[in-house]
This record gives structure tokens, sequence and C-alpha cells, in this order.
């Protein structure tokens, strides 16, 4: 069996219940990917670890996983290279959920009024948070996506607020705005101040939508009717990290667990919103986890078809607790990386879209992940805090101008979307101006401009 991906290769003793053991070969379950077959469980693990007949990758098969992937991303999306022009507004790093991954997050006491040590943490008023989104669009931008810390102020809205108040209870990670140097405002608040000239609001994951509905009986369903009435366009599928409880239990045992995620995103399907999915791996977990994973979503997918892009975030080890504490002794290696990306193309067969994240990989690998099975290179973000406090240092802004070369250079074309890729826009990389234009405001003149 092969220990390509055990735990015991990040450093871990964790004792999972699922292996990567498999009745399968390599060979079969190439064989069935290249005819275009849904692939099993097994399948895939098989991809992914180049087999489970020898440790280690095996670097012929592991080019054999990229080509079927690339060939299947041809068949499926043709030579285009989608990015959006958006900006990444985070309205606040407190957060007390203690993921072990994460280093975006401060302890929240250190935001009280109290507390008079700097902490080097932010929140932002409804109205920073419109100042900042009505620049970038003036800028050009179409989408602006929020993901914040669960601010134990943070309720969905007024009634929620009112709720939280009353509640007797000790339970609910919840305190007054008052007790706060700074007021984020509800969620629903933030969302319409962030709603500027119908720029696309990408904002709510699964954790921050059980977060604006705790204390109350109210379903995933109203939570995210209400956020859409309040300007919410579509939702992003982070703190999916791993959908297999067992690792939840390791890296983040304060977040909800893999069912109630699908909930939430199902929810949001069924009142109408868009969304996308991710994958946070090289950690803890092993193959068939990650493969389980991919599972859940293409089930996920046969039911809602809402989403637009299957996005593998690997994980930034550097700054984090898991590094700190020894549980893992790195993250993904550059070939677990491209074998993430062609496993994801080949397993999820009805998702669309697979994207390679710059922030995470760097503008070379980046590139070279649309030639394994990625034909979305993400967004120009203007702003990035998660990686960077995790210890990546791959930058927060990619202009139109560098995506229409890097992207031309490959030899595919660049092309400008919307978060829901019905909006597109060919860039011709030889013109003065190359937009963006997708944006209520936008212009063609560049971002930064
Ligand atoms: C930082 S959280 C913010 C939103 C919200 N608190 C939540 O958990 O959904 C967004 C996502 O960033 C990703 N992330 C956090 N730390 C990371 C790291 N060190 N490396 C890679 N991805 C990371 C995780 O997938 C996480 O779900
Ligand atoms: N992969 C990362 C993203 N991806 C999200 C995109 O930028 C965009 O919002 C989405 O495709 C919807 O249109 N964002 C990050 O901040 N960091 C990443 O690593
Ligand atoms: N929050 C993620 C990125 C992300 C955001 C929105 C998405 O739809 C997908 C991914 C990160 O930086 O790690
Ligand atoms: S991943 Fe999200 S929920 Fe977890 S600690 Fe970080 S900010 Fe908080």
């Amino acid at each position: 069996m092969s220990d390509a991906f055990d735990a015991a290769r990040h450093g871990g003793e964790f004792d999972f219940a699922h292996r990567p053991a498999t009745d399968q070969s390599f060979e079969n379950a190439l064989a069935k990917a290249r005819n275009g077959e849904r692939l099993t469980v097994d399948d895939g693990v098989e991809l992914i670890a180049t087999g489970t007949d020898r440790a280690g990758i095996d670097s012929r098969r592991k080019e054999l996983v990229l080509e079927a992937a690339d060939r299947r991303r041809a068949e499926v999306v043709g030579d285009e290279v989608t990015f959006v022009a958006n900006l990444n507004n985070n309205v606040t790093t407190a957060c007390n959920t203690g993921c072990l991954f994460c280093n975006f997050k401060d302890r929240s006491e250190q935001f009280r009024s109290d507390y008079q040590e700097e902490h080097g943490g932010f929140t932002k008023t409804p109205e920073e948070s419109r100042e900042i989104v009505a620049d970038a669009v003036e800028r050009g931008i179409y989408e602006v996506t929020s993901v914040s810390g669960l601010h134990p102020a943070l309720a969905l809205d007024d009634e929620h607020l009112e709720i939280l108040e009353a509640s007797e209870r000790g339970d609910l990670n919840y305190r007054p705005a008052s007790e706060y140097d700074t007021d984020p405002g509800t969620y629903a608040e933030q969302i319409r101040a962030m709603s500027v000239d119908g720029v696309h609001v990408h904002s709510m994951t699964p954790e921050e939508a059980y977060h604006a509905r705790r204390g109350t009986e109210w379903s995933y369903e109203e939570v995210f009717e209400r956020l859409r009435d309040a300007g919410l366009d579509s939702v992003p599928g982070t703190a999916a990290e791993i959908l297999v409880d067992e690792v939840r239990d390791v890296i983040c045992p304060g977040k909800i667990g893999s069912g109630e995620w699908v909930d939430a995103m199902e929810a949001a399907a069924n009142v109408g919103l868009d969304t996308t999915a991710t994958i946070m791996y090289g950690h803890v977990e092993n193959a068939r986890h990650r493969v389980m994973h991919l599972r859940t979503i293409r089930e996920l997918q046969d039911r809602t078809g809402a989403i637009t892009e299957f996005v593998p975030l690997s994980f930034v080890h550097q700054e984090t607790p898991l590094y700190e504490r020894d549980m893992v002794d790195g993250g993904a290696s550059t070939d677990e990386d491209e074998l993430m990306i062609a496993v994801s193309r080949l397993f999820l067969d009805n998702v669309d879209h697979i994207q390679s994240s710059w922030v995470k990989y760097g503008d070379e690998q980046g590139l070279k992940m649309l030639n394994c099975g990625a034909d979305d290179f993400m967004g120009t973000i203007l702003s990035e805090e998660i990686t960077k406090r995790a210890g990546g240092g791959y930058g927060e802004f990619r202009s139109i101008r560098e995506y229409a070369d890097m992207i031309t250079a490959l030899g595919r074309t660049p092309v400008e979307r919307s978060t829901d890729y019905r909006q597109r826009r060919t860039v011709d990389a030889d013109a003065d101006v190359v937009g963006p234009t997708l944006g209520p405001e936008a212009d063609g003149t560049p971002l930064l401009e």
C-alpha cells in the first residue's frame, strides 16, 4: 500500500479509519478516466496516489493522469482560461473557532475595548466596507468576495440580534458590539453596504451561515433568503476543508460537521444562489480522504447543479498551529498539487470549471496547473489576508494585463468572466487597453490607475 499521502508522511500520528488501500488497479482506473466513465472512490485513490501498489509518486504514471485531465479539460471547456476582476474585502479577523490550519483569525477577546495591547487584526464597519468596495467598483471590479472570522457580535440582522440579546444561553458565542472597539454591524448590513452599484457580492460561507443562525430555529434557506434580499449573489464554498469528519475532528474541531456543510450549501442552491466548492488539502489527510471529499462534492452537484467551480486550496503551513505544534511537517508537494487538480477534473464530471489559485501556487506553478486540468485562474483580488497571514508570499494582485500576457504566452485564450461564468469577454493581449470591462463601472482602464 502506498503511503504517498499518509498522515505519517506529514508527521502526524493519526489513527484514521479510512485508509488508502483499494481493490482497484492504477491501470484500470486510468482506462476508466480516459473513457470518460464515472469514477469510484477507489478509482480516484489509485489515480491521485499514482497506484497504491507502490510507495511514493510514480512520475511516469503521474504524467498519464495529468494528460488525461488536460484532455478532459479541453473537451469540457476548450482552450479558454478565465479570470474575474474582483476584490477581497474581509470584514473581520476576530474568531474563536480555533481551526488549527488557520492564522487568519485573531482571538476575539483582543478586540474588546478593555484589551489594550496591539493585536494586528481588524474589524470594518459597514461604512468602511462600502468605501473600500465603492473605490474598487469605480476601478472596474465585477465581484467582491468577503469571508470573515466569526466575530461574536456578528448576527444575521436586527431580529437575530434581539434573539441573541434576549437569550439566557451561555453557549452562543455572542457578545454585544458595545463591548468591542469597532462594531461590524450585522451580516445583512455588511452585504447591503458592499452591494455598490449592483456589483456581484460573493460571501457567507457555510460556517458564516451557521454563525448567522445560531440560537434560532431558522433554516439555512431562511438565512440565505434574507441575505439574498440584502444583496447576496453567490456563496463561497470554503469552510469545506476536508469533508470527512475524522479529519475535521483533528484540524477544525470547532467547525460544523461535513453533513451540515452540505446542508447549508444545498439550502443556498435551493433559494437560487450559485455556489463554489473548495478542498483545503495537504495537511493530515490521506488520499482516500481527498477522494471521499470529491465524492461528496459530486453528489451535491448532482442534486443542485449550483456549483460553478471547484477550487483546490493547497494548505499553507508556515505560520499555522498545525505546523507549529508539529502535527504536520509541511504542506503538499508539487506532485500532490498537480494530482489534486487533475483528479478533481477527472472525478468531478459534473463541475465545469477547476480553479488554479495563484495565491496558493504562485504564478509559475499556477500556470502549469492550467495544463493539468484547471481552466480558471482566479481573480485580481487586490487584497489578500488568509494566505499571507499563514506565511504565503505570492502577492495580492494580478492585473488584467498580467493575466492577458501570461495566458497568451501559454498559447491559450484569456477570457474575463463574471462570477457565474455566463458573461465572458475574450481579451486581446495586443490591444492598448485590456480591461476590465464587465463590472458595473468598468470602462477598460486598468484596475490600479
Ligand atoms: C479563513 S476562512 C474565513 C471564512 C470563515 N471563517 C470560514 O471558516 O468559513 C476561509 C478559508 O480559508 C482557507 N484557509 C485558512 N487557512 C488556510 C491555510 N493556512 N492554507 C490554505 N487555506 C487556508 C480555509 O479553507 C478556510 O475555510
Ligand atoms: N483560490 C482563491 C480564491 N478564489 C476565489 C476567486 O477569486 C473568485 O472569488 C471566485 O472564483 C468566484 O468568482 N480567492 C482567494 O482569495 N484565494 C484563493 O486562493
Ligand atoms: N477564502 C479562500 C479563497 C476562496 C474564496 C472564495 C471562493 O469561492 C473560493 C475560494 C482562501 O483564500 O483560502
Ligand atoms: S478558518 Fe474561519 S472559522 Fe476557522 S479559525 Fe479561521 S477564520 Fe475562524
